[in-house]
């Protein structure tokens, strides 16, 4: 395979970036890869478990002669770092993140960037609840989706170029408009993870139910709900603080939802329960049916209205 990248700079070495190493790494790819992390205690695990050809001690170090740069930071700090590397980048690189909400996430990096640079921004829908330079490995991406969200007007050699490195970690791309990306990944993922945080808190609040009998009794679905609730708090605060929009509406809709089954269970309507739970049920089965890795978040199949 032709390299999309002679070299690739990672800033944020986490969960995300350690994991598009190793899977560069599996492919045995020729380019040449630094990472840059901004505490000194992350940099120096990078060394000790030889993650990155080169760790770094200074952004404009590591983005200076990079041809791909992704930003792998929380949300939040997007911004920051787009701002100080800026000056360095070389002309024709392309610029990319990894973060889970769009808009804020390009409407804080684009206005940094000089003309001469690419800016493909694209969120790779794979992870875990783990997160650090040490939680990363190669089969992430593998068989899981990507999403390419070109701002208009973004050139297509750059995108195209973006989608085959993708492709070559084992992942599946797909574009998406960065408004729509926003609302698809409220549904998907972040009011999934927001209901995982609440229902957790809520059990750990009960005064008459002890944590003991939560661990001890917890049956699978809980303990996927304690899965998605131990993920890293930096980056889910800033998951919500820069997707207000969509997961207030988001939130909305379940809320209203959720009070329509509260109340059927208070006036003991069994129909309506009964007919419910049998439409999600169909979802779940329509998506077994269609040969779909159900492992997989939904995009194509979700509609969002
Ligand atoms: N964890 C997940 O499941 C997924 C995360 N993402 C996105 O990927 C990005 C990175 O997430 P992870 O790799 O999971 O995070 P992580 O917490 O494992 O790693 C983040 C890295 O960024 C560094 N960092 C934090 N604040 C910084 C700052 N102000 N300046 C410079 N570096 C800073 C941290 O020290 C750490 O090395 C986030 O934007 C997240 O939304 C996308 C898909 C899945
Ligand atoms: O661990 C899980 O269940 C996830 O949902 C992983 C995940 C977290 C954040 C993203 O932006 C994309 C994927």
């Amino acid at each position: 395979m032709s390299e999309p990248y002679k070299r690739v700079a990672l800033i944020g070495l986490g969960l995300i970036a350690s994991s598009m190493f190793w899977a560069m790494r599996r492919i045995g790819t020729q380019t040449h890869v630094s990472g840059y992390a901004r505490s000194a205690e992350t940099r120096e695990t990078a060394r000790r478990i030889g993650l990155c050809d080169t760790v770094c001690e200074t952004l404009p170090e590591v983005v200076r002669d990079a041809d791909l740069i992704v930003l792998a930071v929380p949300v939040g700090a997007m911004g920051a770092v787009a701002k100080e590397m800026a000056p360095y980048l070389k002309p024709g690189a392309t610029v990319t993140d990894v973060g889970s909400v769009k808009q804020t996430v390009i409407d804080a990096v684009g206005p940094h960037l000089p003309d001469t640079v690419h800016f493909v921004p694209g969120h790779p829908m794979a992870g875990t609840e783990h997160s650090g330079p040490e939680s990363g490995f190669d089969s992430l991406f593998d068989n899981r989706w990507t999403l390419i969200v070109p701002p208009s007007g973004t050139d297509e050699e750059a995108v195209q170029r973006l989608e085959a490195y993708w492709q070559g970690l084992g992942a599946m791309t797909e574009r998406m408009e960065i408004e729509h990306h926003d609302l698809v990944c409220a549904v998907v993922s972040h009011i999934p993870h927001l209901i995982a945080y609440t229902m957790v808190g809520v059990a750990d609040d009960l005064s008459r139910v002890s944590d003991q009998e939560v661990i001890k009794f917890s049956a699978a679905g809980f303990r996927d709900f304690t899965r998605i609730a131990a993920s890293d708090p930096t980056m889910w605060r800033d998951v919500f603080l820069t997707n207000k929009d969509a997961t207030i509406e988001m939130l909305g809709r379940f809320t209203e939802e959720l009070f329509a089954l509260q109340r059927a269970i208070r006036t003991g309507d069994g129909e309506q329960l009964h007919a419910y739970f049998t439409r999600t049920r169909a979802i779940r089965r329509g998506i077994l049916e269609a040969g779909q890795d159900t492992d997989a978040p939904d995009f194509g199949r979700t509609k969002v209205k």
